[in-house]
């Protein structure tokens, strides 16, 4: 079992984000808190996005329990051969990230799974 940790979290009205990530329309459904690995963060923040990943995400609560800060860690989701590339799935949903001038984003995929989506978002 592989474990990475994923950490940072800040409150995303303090993100100078350049694009926006659209849960719901319903405000109370956007979320309090992201990762940003912007100025400072681990290895994970170079992990890329597969259709087809060897890893899987679960959010785990260990010192406290605050699910809005709950530790976002990628599991192996198999056996691992060495020299491989780790990958998890992101998660976007189509259409979902906006840029400055509220157009829907649209970025390819190029994770080269056979199953591929062809787009990340
Ligand atoms: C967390 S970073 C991953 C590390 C990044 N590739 C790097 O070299 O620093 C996420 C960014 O990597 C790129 N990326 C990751 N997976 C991708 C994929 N399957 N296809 C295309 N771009 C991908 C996208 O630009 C995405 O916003």
């Amino acid at each position: 079992m592989l474990l990475v940790f994923l950490c940072q979290q800040r409150r995303l009205r303090d993100v100078a984000l350049p694009t926006r990530v659209s849960q719901s329309s319903e405000d109370e459904n956007v979320p309090e808190f992201c990762i940003d690995a912007g100025s400072k963060g681990n290895f994970a923040r170079f992990i890329n996005h597969s259709c087809e990943p060897n890893l899987f995400v679960q959010c785990v609560l260990s010192s406290h329990q605050d699910l809005r800060l709950a530790r976002v860690v990628l599991f192996a989701a198999d056996n691992i051969p060495p020299l491989q590339e780790l990958t998890y799935d992101y998660g976007y949903t189509l259409d979902s990230v906006h840029g400055p001038d509220g157009n829907v984003k649209k970025l390819t995929c190029y994770c080269g799974a056979l199953n591929c989506r062809k787009r990340l978002y």
